[in-house]
């Protein structure tokens, strides 16, 4: 478990983290999101002793980093997947760092079998993929077998297959008991696989809540109904206290009121319905509907086409 209380970094006059408090509980996955310099990275530093706190504390199961008698074995980091020395082999450089952690040499082998590095073990990872790369980040942070985990930014610049292979490590790692705390600005990965959400903007916390809890309070339900009458069912919705909007096939988009409400309107004026589908906007369209005010470089966005999902 990560505790934090008050947490603030300040870096002249840069409000880096502002008093964050937040509980990073075991046994799942907490995404932490925020746009660009938002104080994701700072705060993971801060966790992981690397920074000192302006003001506030952040303990790890009840105590700050920096007091652990052996860290490796109780938190594994994945902080920047560059930082390994490129004239060693994956296989030295764990074994480099199992020797500092007090720990075993078949520890190293299962760490490399566990995140497939086994076949490329003894070459230079001067020459790994950026996904290769990551996978040697990730076996380092297992090492220790530890019971938290930190991710910043783990799937950045990987394919999908290597995407698929972190989201399913994360969810096993939860699933075993274990603290799973992994950032992210990629929303619609954090929505696969994140169990809840803390999200923080201009290093304040927006929002500290389950997943579904936070695509329900941010995001607005649309309905969409394909009718062979459309004018008839937008007045009859109209008048009802709905708001249609229409697409150019006649597809109806209804905001403001339910499928049953909708479907049971139909059926008493005999409107024949062709479909009639729950949509919910994605975790990356409630994500930026909140962080709005909070971003620090705002682009102009052209009205994108919005992508809902028929709700589950
Ligand atoms: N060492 C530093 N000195 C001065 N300012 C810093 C330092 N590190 C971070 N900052 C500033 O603190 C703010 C938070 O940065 P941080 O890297 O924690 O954000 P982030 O959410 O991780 O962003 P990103 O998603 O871009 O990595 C930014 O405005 C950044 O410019």
């Amino acid at each position: 478990m990560i505790e934090a209380e008050g947490l603030t970094k300040r870096y002249g006059e840069r409000l880096a983290v502002d008093s964050l408090t937040f509980t990073i509980r075991p046994g799942q996955v907490t995404g932490f999101l925020g746009p660009n310099g938002a104080g994701k990275s700072t705060t993971m530093r801060m966790i992981l002793g690397l920074d000192t706190p302006s003001a506030g504390v952040v303990t790890i199961d009840g105590k700050p980093f920096t007091a652990m008698d052996n860290p490796m074995r109780e938190v594994g980091a994945l902080l920047d997947a560059k930082a390994i020395h490129g004239g060693r082999s994956a296989y030295q450089h764990l074994w480099c760092l199992a020797q500092l952690g007090g720990i075993p040499k078949r520890r190293v082998d299962e760490v490399l079998e566990l995140v497939g590095l086994t076949g490329v073990a003894r070459k230079r990872s001067k020459g790994f993929s950026l996904g290769m790369g990551q996978r040697l980040g990730i076996a380092s942070a297992l090492l220790g077998d530890p019971k938290v985990l930190m991710f910043d930014e783990p799937v950045n610049g990987l394919d999908p297959e290597g995407i698929l292979w972190i989201r399913n490590l994360m969810k096993s790692l939860a699933a075993q008991g274990r603290t799973v705390f992994v950032s992210s600005h990629l929303m619609s990965e954090m929505e696969n696989t994140a169990d809840h959400l803390l999200v923080i903007g201009r290093g304040r916390l927006i929002a500290d809540c389950p997943v579904h809890e936070f695509i329900r309070k941010n995001s607005e339900l649309a309905v969409r109904v394909r009718t062979a009458e459309p004018t008839r069912l937008a007045e009859l919705v109209t008048a009802e206290g709905g708001r249609v909007t229409t697409d150019g096939d006649g597809t109806l988009l209804v905001t403001g009121m339910g499928t049953d409400r909708i479907g049971d309107l139909a059926f008493d004026h005999q409107v024949r319905l062709h479909e009639l589908a729950a949509l919910r906007a994605s975790l990356e369209e409630a994500f930026m509907e909140m962080t709005r005010d909070s971003v620090e470089f705002q682009a102009a966005v052209p009205a994108g086409a919005v992508a809902p999902e028929v709700a589950r």
